[in-house]
């Protein structure tokens, strides 16, 4: 698939699969199971964090709710705009809720510090990040991230949920995407 557009695989299906068993893990092991059920709720970004976040809600042992919101800082760019806009809201008010933002990827930070300041004026009980992967500069900008898949270099990756002008969501790995195709 995609012959020739992809320069190399970063991390595998199997990488990806392995991570996500311990993040679940990790993330169960801070929100147990009540009697009443769990009231964890995952927020997924769309549309970059859909296959991580369907893999996490399954991978965790404790019951979660999903809810998703679209915002959009890249459209068919490679670098962010830094304008982020709300393309879909929340459902629901998370008032009172134990909220993990669930992302594909960090890269500039500025959707997620724009999101975690954005969501924490609704109140949640609690707010966390869980993002599968995180690029350098993320680190410069100030956005608490409670888990972490993997720390990638500053190369522009697609896969698992991650495109270019909308292709390449569907490949099963996170590969570096080879610079003619967004040269040509
Ligand atoms: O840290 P940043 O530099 O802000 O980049 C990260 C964001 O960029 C991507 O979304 P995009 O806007 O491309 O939308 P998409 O998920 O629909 O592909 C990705 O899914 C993150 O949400
Ligand atoms: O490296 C990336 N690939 C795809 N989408 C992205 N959004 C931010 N960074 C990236």
């Amino acid at each position: 698939m995609y012959e020739g557009d992809i320069a190399s695989v970063l991390i595998t299906e199997q990488q990806i699969s392995d991570k996500i068993q311990e993040l679940a893990k990790q993330v169960a092991a801070d929100h147990p199971a009540t009697d009443g059920g769990s009231d964890l709720l995952l927020v997924g970004v769309l549309k970059g964090a859909v296959m991580f976040m369907t893999d996490m809600a399954r991978a965790l042992p404790v019951p979660v709710q999903l809810e998703f919101m679209a915002v959009s800082s890249y459209g068919s760019s490679t670098s962010s705009s830094g304008v982020v806009r709300i393309l879909k809201d929340l459902d629901r008010d998370i008032a009172g809720k134990n909220v993990v933002i669930v992302e594909d990827i960090i890269d500039s930070g500025l959707t997620l510090s724009w999101l975690l300041k954005n969501l924490a004026s609704r109140r949640p009980a609690s707010l966390e990040v869980c993002a599968l992967l995180r690029k350098p500069d993320a680190v410069k900008v100030d956005v608490p991230v409670r888990y972490v898949g993997f720390d990638i270099p500053n190369e522009f990756v697609v896969g698992y949920g991650l495109d270019y002008a909308e292709r390449y969501r569907d490949l099963p790995y996170i590969g570096t995407l080879d610079p003619k195709v967004y040269s040509s």
